[in-house]
């Protein structure tokens, strides 16, 4: 099939879009000036995170397929982590013109896929030549009359929780970086996050004062909860889930490691949470995350200080 710049830009418009399936919440979908999007509720969840080759993703680690299925999830979880339902998502798609359509035309299935699989959809884009690759994508949600869990409610005596992998991705990210071999789930969770969307609904159902994705680190984002909500949040690590397969340094990795797209939040003390989610501490008066009583480990991603 060749390059993207053999099938020029409304080629290879046409055969991205051809491959996004329509979706329930976007009435008009690409091929317009603009999208139509429904958002029942009146109110719009709105979120956007870059993604830029060698920065987010390797083309020598990571297939086009997975890349697209990540940047999907790293947007939709956004969209989850406010109590909201993804309805769509914009992707700008910037790329050299050397690019093999084909790659193309998998990274969107991937971004299709996972999209499936929050109930969203792609509902246009906009695509661009450029030395390196990037996707810069928008997720739009639904709040479905609910109030928005945001970082800020968290109390002190409230329980804290989390649903789904931590330090997988970080310790997959650690194999690779050293060029070893490792186990194959680990691997597959940097390539892609699988973030449980469910998360959202659960936490909503059982009263959540607070709610964001992991994305830089367990205690880096637990830091954004507590300075929004003015408490301290004290997670006791023995209770941090750690599978054998994170390796010797699995705690590190489930403290600090990003990029799994867990769910973590502060619940109501007699909250009855369902067995996905894990209680890994407690809301106090104060600031900050302790660990076991003490300043946490250093790690966590900063983009201008990694
Ligand atoms: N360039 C920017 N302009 C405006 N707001 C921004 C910008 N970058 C980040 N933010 C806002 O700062 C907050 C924190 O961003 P970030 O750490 O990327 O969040 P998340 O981890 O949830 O993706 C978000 O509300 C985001 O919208
Ligand atoms: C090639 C490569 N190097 C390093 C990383 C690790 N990494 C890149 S960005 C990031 C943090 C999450 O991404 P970010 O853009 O900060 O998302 P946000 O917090 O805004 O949701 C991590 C752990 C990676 N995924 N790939
Ligand atoms: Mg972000
Ligand atoms: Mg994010
Ligand atoms: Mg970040």
């Amino acid at each position: 099939m060749g390059t993207i710049g053999d099938v020029g830009e409304f080629g290879l418009i046409a055969r991205l879009t051809r491959r996004l399936p329509p979706g329930p919440s976007v009435p008009l979908g690409p091929g317009d000036d603009a999208a139509v999007v429904a958002a029942p509720d009146g109110r719009v969840v709105a979120t956007t995170d870059l993604l830029v080759e060698g920065r987010h993703f390797r083309r020598d680690w990571s297939g086009p397929y997975d890349i697209g299925r990540k940047a999907a999830a790293q947007n939709l979880a956004d969209v989850v982590a406010m109590g909201a339902r993804p309805t769509a998502l914009l992707v700008g798609f910037a790329a050299p013109p050397s690019t093999d359509a084909e790659w193309a035309e998998r990274l969107y299935d991937g971004l299709a896929d996972e999209c499936r699989a929050a109930g969203a959809s792609v509902a246009g884009g906009d695509v661009v030549g450029a030395p390196e690759i990037t996707l810069a994508v928008t997720a739009l949600g639904d709040l479905g009359g609910g109030a928005p869990l945001t970082r800020s409610g968290a109390r002190p005596g409230d329980v804290v929780a989390v649903r789904g992998r931590l330090g997988h991705a970080a310790a997959g990210l650690a194999l690779l970086t050293a060029g070893l071999e490792g186990p194959a789930e680990l691997i597959a969770a940097h390539r892609r996050p699988e973030p449980p969307y469910a998360a959202g609904g659960e936490a909503r159902a059982h009263g959540a004062t607070a709610l964001l994705d992991v994305s830089d680190g367990l205690v880096q984002d637990l830091g954004h909860i507590a300075a929004a909500s003015g408490v301290r949040i004290d997670i006791d690590s023995a209770a941090v889930p750690v599978p054998d397969v994170l390796g010797p340094d699995g705690l590190r990795h489930a403290l600090t490691g990003g990029e799994d797209h867990a769910f973590a939040g502060s619940f109501p003390p007699d909250a009855r949470l369902p067995a996905t989610w894990r209680r890994i501490g407690v809301v106090a008066e104060g600031s900050g995350v302790h660990v076991d009583g003490r300043e946490p480990p250093a790690g966590g991603w900063d983009h201008f200080r990694t």
